[in-house]
């Protein structure tokens, strides 16, 4: 098991590149199986998601080549399974991908149930309900997602909730369908507009990602392209989250300002002084911050990813202030491990009342989840003395070389591994 320890009280300072974004890499590498082909992508995160994902698809028969640590060659003219057991997914959510992208391409697919983040109930309901509208049949059963189709044909279908894997799924199954599918309701984020446009890359005809209306026109067959990941706009809050938090002074660059501009507006609200460029922000504080108010939403609002970081700074900042959390009802669960190391922090409902303290005490705390765990870093950074955050594991799901990064802008933080059963530290 490995753990950071972290040693408060640096002021960050420099520079620092967001790589490619988890979750449009998470639909993308799975919407290549339907090209028959071959298709290299850029800007993929080096985080264990994609590696695991990776791995399910070469068990399908796709063959994976590093070019360099982020770039993949995927060929997938020779896929030969449709099954996807629970052994090869049970750590990731977006396992799910797989199968809206074989439906399509095998009109076959069985998936096991999702794994991924423990974060609420997490039903997919909306995937199946897609799915069937569009021709398929679908069961469960021990676990596994079975899906077959006749054929695939194109038709209305309005989500009753907005969800991110519902419309990628439904729109990777729908792009090889006969006719017209219209998907009503959809998700906006930016990574369901990045899918769409490497799906384009590729030949299918999809309009109005990035609305809660898409519209693709099925094609008969796709080919391969050359594709660039976008930058990762969670990986990028964090990192202005981190600046703000240890009062210091951090450009944060390779990203889409754009994406960024809920997250930005809460910084700004806070006092926190932002400044734009192209592709580039500068996060610095110069004087005291503002309790302020957040209700996650779908985007364009404030996005659930960030939730827990933001939190890990609104507990150092003077004042009271409100997280409203309104997309997954369990992710407040480092709650906790925030007061065990002094903040003062009160659950009621889905909303985190939150007293801001002058300064948070270094402790033992254990990462719940991927961007809990994160908030638990960002706490350690300008807690006093040292904290060790235990399940790292959860951190690597979704953060390429976080200490690295953070060591870089000046951060005291070390990745370590406990000797087993003795409670003792080495590097790694
Ligand atoms: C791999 C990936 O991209 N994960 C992201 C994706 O998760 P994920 O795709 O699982 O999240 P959704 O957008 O689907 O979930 C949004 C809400 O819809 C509900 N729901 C969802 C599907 C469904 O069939 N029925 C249903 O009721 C969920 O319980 C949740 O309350 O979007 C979330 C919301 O931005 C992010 O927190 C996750 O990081
Ligand atoms: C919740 C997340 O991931 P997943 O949906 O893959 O569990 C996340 O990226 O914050």
């Amino acid at each position: 098991m490995e753990q950071y320890v972290i040693r408060g009280g640096k002021k960050l300072k420099g520079s620092v590149a967001v790589s490619g974004a988890k979750n449009a890499a998470l639909g993308i590498l799975p919407a290549a199986i339907l090209s028959r082909d071959i298709c290299t992508i850029e800007n993929v995160p080096c985080v264990n998601d994609i590696k695991v994902l990776l791995e399910a698809m070469e068990d399908l028969g796709v063959k994976v080549t590093y070019l360099d640590e982020h770039t993949i060659k995927i060929d997938s003219r020779n896929v030969d399974k449709v099954v996807v057991d629970y052994e090869h997914i049970k750590k990731i959510r977006a396992s799910y991908y797989l199968l809206g992208s074989l439906l399509g391409r095998k009109k076959e697919a069985h998936v096991a149930l999702p794994g991924g983040c423990n974060i609420g109930t997490r039903p997919i309901d909306q995937h199946i309900k897609g799915f069937e509208a569009l021709g398929a049949q679908v069961s469960l059963e021990y676990g596994m997602i079975n899906t077959r189709a006749e054929k695939l044909t194109g038709t209305h279908i309005y989500f009753d909730v907005v969800s991110v894997g519902a419309t990628i799924n439904v729109m990777m199954a729908a792009v090889l369908a006969e006719g017209v599918t219209v998907l009503e309701n959809a998700a906006k984020e930016p990574h369901i507009v990045d899918v769409a446009n490497f799906l384009n890359s590729m030949g299918a005809d999809v309009k109005g990602a990035g609305t809660d209306m898409i519209k693709i026109h099925g094609v008969d067959t796709l080919h391969g392209t050359d594709y660039m990941i976008i930058p990762d706009q969670i990986e990028a809050g964090t990192y202005m989250v981190a600046a703000a938090i240890t009062g210091g002074d951090v450009t944060v660059t390779n990203l889409i300002p754009k994406h960024m501009e809920a997250i930005s507006a809460k910084l700004h609200e806070m006092g926190v002084k932002i400044e734009e460029e192209d592709e580039a922000i500068r996060v610095y504080v110069d004087g005291p911050l503002k309790n302020i108010h957040v209700k996650t939403l779908p985007y364009p609002g404030f996005p659930t990813d960030m939730q827990p970081q933001m939190t890990a700074l609104l507990s150092v900042t003077e004042g009271l202030s409100i997280m409203t959390e309104s997309i997954f009802e369990s992710r407040f669960q480092y709650i906790d491990e925030l007061n065990r190391m002094g903040a003062n922090i009160k659950l009621e409902g889905n909303s985190a009342i939150i007293k801001g303290v002058n300064q948070v005490t270094g402790a033992h705390v254990t990462s719940p989840d991927l961007r809990a765990g994160a908030a638990l870093v960002l706490a350690g950074l300008v807690a006093d003395g040292e904290t060790v955050v235990h399940h790292v594991d959860y951190i690597d799901r979704g953060y390429e070389h976080l200490e690295t990064k953070l060591k870089g802008l000046g951060a005291d933080i070390v990745r370590v591994r406990e000797k087993h059963g003795k409670g003792l530290f080495r590097a790694v």
